[in-house]
């Protein structure tokens, strides 16, 4: 091959993500070259504190992450610090400078993804995160690229192997949440601050880059409905198991047609009880995995590791070979399509279903009692299982899809009536008709 221009890379961070990417880096330095049409060097790494990367060669560590993006020896910069500061000002200088960018940070794209694609279309630059959303598994690209040519009505998966881990932990076990948790933590797989992972703040980023990818349409980290697993409990997973369904964290991102045929989006992440049978059920550990459904294209499942240092450095080089090979051909990626412009769905408008279990006196006329307040909010039933018992009994309710709104007032009206002891569990139900 003729001498070409090495592609030069600043690396911001060298954590978890970043030491692999390194090793990655220069592990392949030769198969890279061959890939690209030309060699891709570590121009610096910018750190916080450069006595702590022995593993790293001293002569590339900074501690001015600043002054490394805009030197004129950098082409592209490669970002796995993480977080909104200063991560935020650093991406945009570089996309502004004409230098392309990788990242892993989905909470900054999830937030300020669309100033940072203004800035790459102003100066031409590319703006890859792969790793942002399941870690190692190529998603994002798919929606991007190989799914462009369809129009995508759902995608819906595990995408935050914490508490994938932790539900898995807890159906298997039978144990509760907080005892899972300090287990998850003891096995390093939550860690020390686990609120971003547990309360579905991590979950609802990704969500929120899925659906703008999956719809063409801005969608931030604010308009996802979300709520955590902090709440499921032991019972919760039992009167799952009872049903033959699971219980996972899911970030779901939907296409809404209204009977005018008015499209909007409804994006969010909950926890829910979907069938033993269904692909995402089978998803245990801190693996994640993503089900899409397209029109032409039909159902597909993305499956793999969502995080860890080596699986997501791996999506990172992936999009540093695209970015880098976009240089060399001197052309680019694809840039934002948020030309669709859908509204975004409140969840109160958001079609569910939930599956309600409820202890209730057992005494002639309950059914009927708990049927009248379903009817009243215009919320059907799909099936309802009972189980007398000397003094009280079990009530288990699924509903066909009604809007959230419409479901929770249920819940509220029921919970308050005198034959009804206690709502034992309320969860919503995904993955069936
Ligand atoms: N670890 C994973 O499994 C995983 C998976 C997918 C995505 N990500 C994303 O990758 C990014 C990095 O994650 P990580 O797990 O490697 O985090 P980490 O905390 O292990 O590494 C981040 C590093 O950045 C350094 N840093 C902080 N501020 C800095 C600054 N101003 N200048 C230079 N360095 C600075 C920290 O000292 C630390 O070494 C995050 O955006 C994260 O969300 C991580
Ligand atoms: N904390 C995240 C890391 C990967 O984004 C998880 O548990 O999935
Ligand atoms: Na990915």
């Amino acid at each position: 091959m003729k001498a070409v221009k090495p592609i030069r890379v600043a690396l911001l961070g060298c954590g978890t993500v970043g030491t692999e990417v390194v090793r990655l880096l220069t592990d392949q330095a030769e198969d890279l070259t061959q890939r690209i049409g030309a060699p891709v060097e570590l121009a610096g790494i910018a750190v916080r504190r450069p006595n702590k990367h022995r593993e790293v060669p001293e002569h590339l560590l900074t501690t001015d992450a600043a002054g490394l993006v805009s030197s004129d020896d950098v082409d592209v910069v490669v970002e796995v610090i993480g977080g909104i500061d200063p991560t935020r000002g650093l991406l945009l200088d570089a996309l502004k400078a004409g230098k392309s960018v990788v990242t892993a940070n989905k909470a900054l794209l999830a937030e300020h993804g669309s100033d940072l694609f203004e800035a790459a279309d102003a100066s031409g630059a590319d703006l890859y995160f792969e790793a942002a959303v399941a870690g190692a598994i190529p998603l994002l690209r798919p929606l991007r690229e190989s799914l462009a040519g369809d129009r995508i009505t759902r995608v819906m998966g595990i995408v935050n192997g914490t508490t994938n881990f932790i539900l898995s932990a807890m159906d298997a076990t039978g144990a509760g949440y907080a005892e899972t948790l300090e287990e998850a933590s003891r096995l390093g797989y939550a860690e020390a601050d686990p609120t971003a992972d547990v309360d579905g703040f991590d979950a609802a980023s990704k969500a929120a880059i899925l659906a703008s990818l999956a719809f063409h349409t801005r969608v931030t980290a604010a308009d996802v409905y979300r709520e955590g697993i902090r709440s499921v409990s032991a019972a919760d997973i039992a009167a799952a198991k009872g049903l033959g369904r699971t219980v996972k964290l899911l970030a779901i991102c939907e296409r809404v047609v209204s009977p005018s045929g008015q499209e909007s989006v409804a994006v969010r992440v909950h926890p829910a009880m979907i069938p033993r049978t269904h692909p995402l059920a089978s998803v245990n550990g801190a693996f994640n995995a993503v089900f899409v459904e397209a029109d032409a294209a039909g159902e597909m499942m993305f499956y793999g590791q969502g995080a860890g240092g080596a699986p997501t450095a791996s999506a990172v080089l992936g999009d540093l070979v695209a970015v880098a090979r976009n240089k060399v051909a001197s052309g680019r990626g694809p840039r934002e399509s948020a030309y669709a412009a859908l509204p975004v769905q409140p969840m109160g408008n958001t079609p569910t279903r939930y599956h309600i279990s409820l202890d209730v006196a057992d005494k002639p006329g309950v059914l009927s009692q708990v049927a009248a307040v379903f009817a009243e909010h215009d919320v059907s039933i799909a099936a309802v299982r009972q189980e007398g018992r000397v003094e009280d009994a079990s009530l288990v309710i699924v509903t066909h899809a009604a809007t959230d709104a419409a479901l929770r007032s249920t819940v509220d009206k029921i919970g308050g009536l005198p034959v009804v002891r206690e709502v034992v569990s309320v969860m919503r139900v995904e993955g069936e008709e």
